[in-house]
């Protein structure tokens, strides 16, 4: 072990390095064997400034079914003294045993009543068990239920700037809700647990104090004397190059890289460099750096621990060779098991109070996540309104610039853009990659806000409507865009969310879009699912064929080619406008995949389909479009060189018509 004791820049901490691993420890927590006491200090003072979200969270379960979680909780009381209740029943038994047996006239009644008390204790204890086995499920489907629904929503209602923002990235996750639930109320059923015991120990009427406190000694001391010195917070991470090319290597036999490989030639390579790595790798350990610190240790901690989980043992012994008249078989198992018991809720304690900072970290975030505010603040003015034309929307860019929240440009991605865009025409942007092409057309949707500058939208500032009006007169049709694990009937009519049942205009959708062909060929037709949820699994399956050929054929995906999806997605933009409320259109690249005939006749029908709507095509393909367009947007670095017809710009020799003529060359005689 390699230990590095110099800071590591400013941040304040040591390495270890243990194998393959680099473990990084904060110096205090390393140096400072007090900082234990700190860290349960600070431990319990998160726990009691976090008690306000704790209780929201416990109220938003309670009201959920005020009478199923009153039934959880005693069962769960119930279970936390259930282990005192059959050590007592047992106790009682051996005691009035051993009575019987060291007087020679057993006590009839006494024994008795004392197996019946045990019998009642078990079948308490069975029934418990068989309650919390009913009831258990049943509240852990409601409350995951309900947490799905609250992440699901918190999470569908963030903006873009929001969601993609660092500081909001918080790891919710709805399924863990019930564990940390469970980990809440351990903590109580835990405590209710070592308070029965404790009370029973101390009843007892042989050293029962006395044995309570050296029982406690074990559990004390393995949990304060542990050699580990990332209790406090680590950083671990591999930091051995040889290891991380290796795994690097492995990652090539996954599915996504064969044909790479295949095409590629480059399999020996692989095996080749494997091979080099894992030698150079040698014999440095890949074990867990908990495992590989441990190894170092000498076994004297161990032995210390050891024999201080056997003192009331010992203590037992000291006391019938000081005192052996005092001797009891049945004490001595009696408070054994005491001991033992003891021993077992202190450690469960433990642990429960060890992972409740997580559980309230997780509880914080789960409403964090529900309170975050959105970047994009809504307006109050409606669309349309007495400024809108049913032409489509007009737009005026002020000095606009923007850069994109978190991204590692130098250069904004939009700089001093001024323009006009009026109702009705069909605009055409061009410029080269990264020049701002997207990020116009996603100021334009209020995707993002503006950082200088000012977008209006008829003479009114984009700030001030409200989004849902906007949202619900705007289509955008991108590349980027996805195919849902629906039925390729919803794919599609959910372009027109309140029609996504109208099947006559589905078709009607399919059609324009180019996807009827896709449709038909499909064994399902629009019912198809392409990418259905997969749950199926099964074990040997291999000894019985039919259920080996069940298995292959459910939840089957179905695959279509890239122009075959753009088709689809394209047909769901054509649902939109079938809402007939559509004023603003966006076509951002959704052609790359489609063959020339498709892409010319699907521009065709966005055109068409343009009346009453403001048609914005983001190209590189220049053509009909270009020479179409009402206006033509050329970027270059953010910035909008040149604006104006197809004539106007070639007219001025710069960066648009180097562009066309780009392309125009591939196409002309000289160049056959
Ligand atoms: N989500 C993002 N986060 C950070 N930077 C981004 C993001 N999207 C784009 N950019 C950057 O903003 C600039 C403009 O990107 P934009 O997507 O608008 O270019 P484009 O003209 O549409 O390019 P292309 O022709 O390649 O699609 C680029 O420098 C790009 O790297």
């Amino acid at each position: 072990m390699k230990e590095k004791t110099d800071k590591l820049d400013d941040y304040s901490v040591t390495a270890l390095q243990l194998g393959i691993w680099r473990v990084l420890l904060p110096i205090q927590a390393a140096t400072n064997k007090l900082s234990y006491l700190h860290s349960w200090l600070r431990k319990w003072n998160g726990f009691k400034s976090s008690l306000p979200v704790v209780i929201r969270f416990l109220r938003e379960i309670y009201s959920l079914d005020p009478g199923l979680n009153m039934l959880y909780f005693l069962v769960r009381l119930g279970t936390s003294v259930e282990g005192t209740l059959l050590l007592y029943a047992s106790s009682r038994l051996l005691q009035t045993v051993e009575i019987g047996l060291t007087s020679g006239r057993p006590d009839v009644n006494a024994i008795l009543q004392a197996v019946v008390l045990r019998i009642m204790c078990t079948v308490l204890t069975s029934v418990i068990r068989w309650a919390s086995m009913r009831i258990t499920p049943e509240f852990q489907s409601r409350m995951t239920s309900h947490f799905e629904e609250h992440v699901l929503r918190a999470r569908l209602r963030l903006d873009l700037p929001t969601s993609t923002d660092k500081n909001n990235e918080l790891g919710v996750s709805s399924s863990m809700m019930w564990y940390h639930f469970q980990n809440l109320t351990g903590l109580f059923e835990r405590v209710f647990n070592l308070t029965s015991q404790l009370i029973f120990t101390a009843q007892q009427p042989k050293g029962g104090i006395t044995l309570t406190v050296i029982a406690l000694v074990g559990p004390f001391l393995s949990t304060h004397i542990t050699t580990l010195p990332w209790k406090h917070g680590y950083v671990v991470y591999a930091s051995n190059r040889d290891y991380l090319r290796a795994r690097a290597l492995r990652y090539f036999s996954s599915e996504k890289y064969r044909e790479d490989i295949i095409s590629g030639d480059i399999v020996d390579w692989i095996l080749a460099e494997y091979k080099k790595a894992r030698d150079a790798l040698g014999k440095t350990s890949e074990s867990h750096p908990e495992t590989q610190f441990l190894a170092q240790n000498t076994p004297a901690t161990d032995i210390a621990m050891q024999l201080s989980n056997d003192l009331p043992t010992f203590y037992w012994a000291a006391s019938v060779i000081l005192n052996p008249r005092s001797f009891s078989i049945a004490s001595f198992a009696i408070l054994q098991q005491h001991a033992n018991a003891l021993r077992g809720s202190v450690f469960g304690l433990y642990q429960e109070f060890s992972a409740i900072s997580d559980v309230v970290l997780a509880i914080r975030d789960l409403y964090k996540m529900a309170d975050l505010r959105n970047k994009i603040v809504d307006g109050d003015e409606a669309y349309p309104n007495s400024t809108s034309t049913d032409k489509g929307m007009t737009f005026e860019l002020k000095n606009v610039s923007f850069a994109y929240p978190g991204g590692k440009s130098k250069e904004n991605a939009i700089r001093n853009v001024s323009l006009k865009i009026p109702a009705g025409h069909m605009v055409v942007i061009v410029g080269q990659n990264g020049s701002g092409k997207s990020t116009i057309i996603k100021l334009l949707n209020r995707l993002y806000d503006v950082d200088s500058g000012e977008i209006l939208v008829d003479g009114i500032p984009i700030k001030n409507y409200r989004l849902p009006d906007l949202r619900k007169v705007q289509a955008m049709l991108s590349q980027d865009h996805m195919l849902y694990p629906l039925s390729l009937a919803e794919n599609i009519g959910l372009g027109n969310p309140d029609c996504v049942n109208d099947m006559k205009m589905i078709l009607e959708a399919a059609t324009a879009g180019g996807a009827s062909e896709v449709i038909k060929k499909l064994n399902d037709g629009v019912e198809t699912v392409l990418y259905p949820i997969t749950t199926a699994y099964g074990d040997q399956v291999d000894q019985h064929e039919n259920l080996q050929k069940i298995l292959a054929n459910l939840e089957q995906r179905a695959e279509v080619s890239g122009g075959e999806k753009q088709r689809l997605v394209a047909a769901r933009t054509f649902m939109r406008f079938l809402s007939g409320n559509i004023r603003f259109a966006v076509a951002d690249e959704p052609s790359s995949a489609l063959d020339p005939k498709a892409e010319h006749q699907l521009f065709q029908r966005l055109r068409e389909s343009g009346d009453g709507k403001t048609l914005i095509f983001v190209t590189h393909r220049f053509g009909h479009l270009t020479k179409h367009a009402d206006l033509i947007i050329c970027m270059k670095d953010g910035q909008a060189v040149e604006t104006g017809t197809h004539k106007e710009l070639m007219a001025l020799k710069g960066e648009y018509s180097e562009l066309y003529n780009v392309q125009a060359q591939a196409f002309s005689e000289d160049s056959l």
